[in-house]
């Protein structure tokens, strides 16, 4: 099974939405990007909740653009659920099976089944409002798996729970998923969720995919500055080319001269470089390799790490994580940092 998204385009007055990506089966697709950026329009398209302008939608490869939604059998779970208040638990759960005249004992079967997915076997009967957020959340997971669907749709599912609880659903959710291997797409804002969940990340601009790779990818090897901005897992620095070919160049940066292999997404008129968090650190004694020094404007103990701003001697200021056991280093004092140039990479500048 799979979703193919083609050209699929939509206006709304300034807005203009356009896209053009699939999603394999078993695969989650994470659609990420600021708010107004489209993602739940482009979710409500592909469920047929709106119609397109123009461009194609197809499930395992049988054009859906012209369906209604209920002919569609894509699942649809959105933050603000929908659970039926005056039907149990249970009934919301086989409510689709219902209107389809699904048999009784079928449908109490799957209920039981699809109750036990979402780890609430034995809430058959109970009521919507009696009923903790989390369980609000696992109750609308299993009614979508309930109607079998063809495709998972989850519009930032997690976002109003709770921390503590939302770890606890990511982790449900990819033995769900190992359940029911359908494509999905899930819309987060949430960075950690992203890399959780997603196999790969469209990650949306102002209504068109500005970046789509693997999660991994986006986040230690992203090819645009605005991906490197929004999951924000290093920093960005300019830079001067001094010379090069077409598998390396020396570059003129605030980190010193710098030999940069990845130079796949060089703009020559406004070279920008992506040093990810773990190219740099304090330079341990007695290890030697490219450095650069620094002065210390701020050090804080944050639990799992150390997280300390350098200023460089152009005034470029770094953020630079350590190891919490480390002695916190004082404000004022001279360091020397080490620099891991085959880490660092090339970005294209957002426009
Ligand atoms: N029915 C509508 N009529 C007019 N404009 C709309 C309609 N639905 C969405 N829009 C506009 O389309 C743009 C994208 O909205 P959408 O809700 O898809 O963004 P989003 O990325 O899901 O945002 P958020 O993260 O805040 O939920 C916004 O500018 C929004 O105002």
């Amino acid at each position: 099974m799979s979703i193919e998204v083609r050209q699929l385009e939509k206006t709304y007055g300034d807005f203009s939405l356009s896209l053009d990506f699939s999603v394999s089966d078993g695969e989650t697709l994470i659609l990420a990007g600021p708010s107004g950026c489209g993602k739940t329009t482009a979710l409500s398209l592909i469920a047929g909740l709106i119609q397109g302008d123009r461009g194609a939608i197809t499930i395992d490869g049988k054009s859906v653009e012209s369906a209604p939604p209920w002919k569609r059998n894509i699942a649809v779970v959105f933050q603000d659920l929908a659970l039926f208040p005056h039907l149990d638990v249970g009934r919301n759960v086989t409510y689709g099976l219902f209107i389809r005249g699904i048999p009784k004992a079928v449908r109490r079967a799957a209920a039981a089944e699809k109750l036990k997915t979402v780890r609430l076997s034995g809430y058959e009967r109970r009521r919507i409002q009696t009923l903790s957020g989390g369980e609000k959340q696992r109750a609308a997971i299993a009614r979508a798996l309930a109607q079998d669907p063809r495709a998972l749709l989850l519009d930032e599912p997690f976002s109003s729970l709770d921390a503590p609880l939302r770890k606890e659903l990511r982790e449900e959710f990819l033995e769900i998923r190992k359940q029911s291997p359908v494509p999905c797409i899930f819309v987060t804002h949430d960075r950690e969720e992203a890399a959780m969940l997603g196999d790969r990340i469209a990650l949306m601009s102002q209504g068109s995919i500005a970046e789509i790779g693997k999660s991994r990818d986006l986040f230690l090897e992203p090819k645009t500055e605005f991906a490197a901005r929004f999951f924000g897992f290093g920093q960005l620095l300019p830079c001067r080319i001094l010379e090069g070919n077409d598998r390396a160049v020396a570059a003129e940066t605030p980190l010193g001269r710098l030999r940069v292999r990845d130079i796949s997404s060089l703009n020559p008129e406004k070279p920008l470089l992506f040093v990810p968090r773990d190219a740099l650190g304090f330079e341990e004694n007695g290890r030697h390799g490219t450095a650069v020094s620094g002065i210390i404007r701020k050090s804080l103990f944050q639990g799992e790490r150390i997280l300390s701003e350098v200023e460089l001697q152009d005034k470029t200021l770094l953020a630079i994580e350590a190891d919490p056991r480390m002695e916190l280093p004082p404000e004022g004092s001279k360091v020397r940092l080490r620099v891991d140039e085959s880490l660092i990479r090339f970005v294209q500048p957002t426009a």
